[in-house]
């Protein structure tokens, strides 16, 4: 196949996390890489500044709020033939719940945004199932892609053995990832020979290290050097994530061979077909259940071709997005032109 769109993607995020993981690997994937020439910008959040002008598709990663608002307005306003393509990465369910207090409001914003798109990506289902329920976007404009990154690294590394021994919690340190309410799940396991590796960092930090005190169990291991290193010293992995929108670190659990315990929230839930163990609650009682369940239960993982599967379908689904937005503005512009 010969490239047949240019493809830019807007970012106002670069920290190490996964949105950045995602662009990279798009712009990595070879049948991606066949299609498109894609470049990324780094752009000031709410400031786009000048964009180059030969671009077919632009692809925005950037986060919404009223302050982006006017930047998306204008983004729309001067490109009105390039194809607009939104990657939702934040907004979810669980998102509302804990931290939206005026919801109708919120999700005006949200309409309004992502009316300036012509197509708006959900990165899971269980998000695109929200966006549908609150008439976010319209249907026609909306694809489900699950995120996606090389989990070849991760099959690599030797599966644990034996009981588990340590835990890891692996992600940016933040309210987000729920890490507050693992250490005082943790906390109430008296077994003195388990370990909880927390792995990463981020602005909870000295919150989580005072909530961890002097419990010797408890390791804060820092930001480790490759996504892979994060894996390799733990046996089971645990995301009591207050929202999240798809959570890359569940499936590079699974790739790696190692059982994930996760909240049953937003994109975490779409984990369960490819053996995630989904916690049966919000209440802290119900993480600790869910911790001893995994414990005491033998690990039998999914056949590895289900995540390979999923893994071709988003390659080929951005594909299809790609190749059906140059077809669209090509019948545009011919319809225009008679
Ligand atoms: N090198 C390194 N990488 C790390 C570390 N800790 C986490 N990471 C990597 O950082 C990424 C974190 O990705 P997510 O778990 O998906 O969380 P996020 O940064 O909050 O990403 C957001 O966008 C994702 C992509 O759509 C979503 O999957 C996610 O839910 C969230 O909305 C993973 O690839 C993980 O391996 C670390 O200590 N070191
Ligand atoms: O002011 P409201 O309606 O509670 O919405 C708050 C939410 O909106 C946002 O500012 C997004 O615009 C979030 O960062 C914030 O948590």
């Amino acid at each position: 196949m010969t490239q047949t769109c240019t493809v830019l993607h807007l970012v106002d995020d670069t920290t190490a996390g996964g949105v950045t993981r995602v662009i990279d690997q798009m712009v990595a994937a070879a049948p991606l890489a066949a299609c498109a020439h894609q470049r990324v910008l780094p752009v000031t959040r709410g400031r786009f500044g000048a964009l180059p002008k030969d671009v077919d598709i632009i692809v925005s990663h950037t986060a919404i709020s009223w302050r982006t608002l006017p930047a998306l307005m204008a983004l729309r306003a001067t490109h009105p033939n390039v194809t607009l393509i939104h990657v939702e990465h934040s907004y979810t369910e669980g998102f509302v719940v804990h931290n939206v207090t005026r919801t109708r409001r919120f999700f005006g914003l949200l309409k309004i945004a992502f009316s300036l798109f012509d197509r708006v990506i959900a990165v899971s289902e269980a998000q695109a199932d929200w966006m549908r329920r609150h008439e976010l976007c319209s249907h026609k404009s909306l694809t489900t892609i699950p995120s996606w990154v090389d989990l070849s690294p991760f099959r690599d590394l030797t599966p644990p053995r034996g009981p588990i021994r340590t835990l890891g919690a692996i992600g940016r340190l933040d309210t987000q990832k729920g890490f507050d309410r693992l250490i005082a799940a943790f906390q109430s396991l008296p077994d003195p020979d388990l370990r909880l590796r927390i792995i990463g960092k981020g602005p909870q930090e000295k919150h989580l290290r005072q909530l961890a005190g002097t419990d010797p169990r408890i390791v804060f291991a820092g930001f480790a050097d490759t996504p892979t290193d994060a894996y390799a010293d733990v046996d089971a992995v645990v995301m009591p994530s207050r929202w999240e929108a798809f959570g890359l670190v569940a499936t590079e659990a699974l790739a790696a061979g190692r059982p994930v315990l996760c909240a049953n929230v937003d994109g975490l839930r779409d984990h369960d077909p490819f053996g995630a163990q989904l916690i049966q609650g919000p209440s802290a009682r119900d993480l600790v259940l869910g911790l001893r369940r995994m414990l005491d239960t033998p690990y039998s993982p999914r056949p590895a071709q289900n995540l390979r599967h999923r893994e071709a379908l988003s390659v080929r689904l951005w594909q299809d997005v790609f190749l059906a937005s140059v077809a669209d503005r090509t019948g545009a512009l011919a319809t225009a032109a008679e």
